[in-house]
């Protein structure tokens, strides 16, 4: 599939195949957003998706987890016509934040952190980030919000992998992703058929 091109009937999770495949091994994420994020009706299908369950939801705010998060979170902001709050990986703001550390798929140590002047009781906030496999991200960024009392409506991915992890945020808080209910061993199991054919 060529990067622009757009797939006719546009099938549940169509632009998954545009997430080309890893080719530099397991240390790497196994799959890449950048290129479905180039392909603007990839981008806007998937918004669309991620939004579904959202639709009656009074959100305030999205915040987005660095780095892929961000562009993500900032597409899902515009479609719902809210701001958007970046979660940082820590070392990068220069005004006061709160730090969070946790561990994530590549078993490192690391550290994210949010500016403190925006979350607070009462402000209702929807988490995007672009992929969840250990969870251990999105545990530390739901942290973040709830430590300065806001409130996590929901948690979005475009797939959230059944790890403990994973399955933890799907049981805890309401959330969607992308993968259509066929496709989701092939997330879990990190591999997907339709890379088969990508070209
Ligand atoms: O569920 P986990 O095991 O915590 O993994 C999920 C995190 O890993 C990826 O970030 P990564 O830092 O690889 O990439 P990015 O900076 O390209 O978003 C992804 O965007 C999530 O933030
Ligand atoms: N983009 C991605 N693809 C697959 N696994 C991931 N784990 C974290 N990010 C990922």
């Amino acid at each position: 599939m060529d990067t622009l091109t757009v797939s006719p009937e546009r099938p549940k999770g169509w632009y998954l195949a545009l997430m080309a495949p890893n080719t530099k091994g397991p240390a790497f994420a196994w799959l890449d957003p950048s290129r479905l994020y180039c392909n603007s009706q990839a981008l806007a299908d998937c918004v669309k998706d991620l939004l579904g369950p959202f639709h009656d939801d009074s959100i305030d705010i999205v915040a987005g987890i660095d780095a892929m998060g961000f562009i993500l979170g900032a597409s899902v902001a515009t479609v719902l016509g809210k701001g958007f709050l970046a979660i940082r990986k820590a070392g990068h703001l220069c005004v006061d934040t709160q730090t969070q550390n946790y561990t994530d798929y590549t078993e490192r140590e690391k550290t994210i952190e949010v500016r403190l002047d925006v979350l607070k009781p009462g402000v209702r906030v929807l988490l995007v980030d672009q992929w969840i496999q250990t969870g251990g991200t999105m545990k530390a960024a739901i942290e973040l919000v709830e430590k300065q009392g806001a409130t996590v409506v929901g948690v979005t991915a475009v797939a959230i992998e059944n790890t403990e992890g994973g399955k933890w945020i799907k049981k805890n808080y309401k959330f969607s992703h992308c993968i259509p209910e066929e496709l989701q061993n092939q997330i879990d199991n990190n591999y997907l058929n339709s890379f088969k054919t990508f070209n």
